[in-house]
């Protein structure tokens, strides 16, 4: 648990922070989501203490961040750059080795996880472990920046735009491979990013900044359905309808579809989906060959089709904002 409390940061007259208080949850995915210079990168890199807060507190685990040292800090939080922060005369390997070796760890054991991180980040130990960063790609790079950052097993991983150099289809790849990691689960990460899309895809919980304050704090749901402001609301505009498509899943649209069917009248072809499946994922199977599917919640099974899921979307939207 990562507690800020009445936050501030100050350069010169500007504040970049400003008395910013939220609880970040333990195991959650939290982002720090805003436009250019609202000051998320400031707010991440002060619960590492790269930079420190003029006014307010940071708290993890209840224990106050200034209480342990810098370096002994960092040893338990693992940092992911925007420019992955490699060190150019240091291997993958080397590279990856650095918090296990500082925290005293067996030499084989540090190899035996560098080589487990590598196959599952898809950098193949015989082509990428004696390679240097200047011969990996832009992808290849981040996805060593991320091993990096997970070698030392910290509980908590700071991530700052971690994905916003790479091309949108390699970022939504290693984006993906990322939210697949076993170890992801189970950490408590806080992820920079303006890109919405990617904060409604990996996020718990969003807060909204502007200028330095949190416009609002909560799920993807409340932050689209139930905007604390005018601001938040317009935020999200241009992209609405896809974020939308993306949110909503079958569970939430169940009252507003058919009757249940008995599965003895369903043709053997059709394809069911969990009920957590979102309304997107539904309507790019149907938008083929494919005139139904079925859904199944619970003990029930209902049939959908383009025409009855945008039916029970709009009828969703209408209940949701009013
Ligand atoms: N070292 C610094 N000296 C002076 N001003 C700074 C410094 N670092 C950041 N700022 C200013 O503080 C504000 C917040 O910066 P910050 O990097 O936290 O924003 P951000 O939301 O992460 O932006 P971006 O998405 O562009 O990285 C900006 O106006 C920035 O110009």
């Amino acid at each position: 648990m990562i507690q800020l409390s009445g936050v501030t940061k100050h350069y010169g007259d500007h504040k970049a922070v400003d008395a910013l208080s939220v609880l970040i949850r333990e195991s959650e995915t939290f982002v720090l989501l805003g436009t250019s210079g609202c000051g998320k990168t400031t707010t991440l890199r002060m619960i590492n203490r790269l930079i420190t807060a003029d006014e307010g507190s940071i708290e993890i685990n209840g224990a106050p961040i200034d209480s342990t040292p810098p370096e002994q800090l960092r040893r338990t939080i693992g940092y992911v750059m925007q420019q992955n922060g490699l060190f150019p005369h240091y291997t993958v390997v080397e590279n990856i080795a650095v918090v296990p070796t500082l925290l005293g760890w067996p030499k084989d054991q540090i190899r035996k996880r560098a080589l487990s991180l590598m196959e599952q980040l898809h950098l193949p130990a015989n082509s990428f472990a004696h390679r240097y960063p200047h011969q990996l790609s832009g992808g290849q790079q981040q996805r060593v920046g991320v091993a990096r950052a997970l070698a030392g097993n910290a509980p908590i991983l700071l991530m700052d735009e971690p994905f916003g150099a790479l091309d949108p289809v390699t970022r939504s790849l290693i984006r993906k491979e990322f939210m697949e990691l076993e170890e992801i689960s189970k950490k408590t990460i806080v992820l920079v990013t303006h890109d919405i899309p990617e904060a409604f895809e990996m996020a718990d919980r969003i807060c909204l900044m502007n200028k330095g304050r949190a416009e609002q704090t909560g799920t993807p749901s409340e932050l689209l359905f139930s905007p604390a402001s005018a601001f938040v609301r317009s935020f999200f505009d241009a992209d609405r309808e896809l974020l939308e498509l993306n949110i909503v899943t079958m569970r939430d649209l169940w009252p507003h579809l058919g009757e249940p069917v008995s599965s003895s009248d369903l043709p053997d072809s059709i394809r069911q989906f969990p009920a957590a499946t979102s309304c997107w994922q539904i309507l790019n199977w149907l938008t083929g060959e494919q005139a139904a599917a079925s859904v199944s919640y619970q003990h029930d099974i209902k049939m959908v089709s383009r025409a009855n899921l945008l039916q029970a979307l709009g009828d969703y939207k209408t209940s949701q904002y009013g």
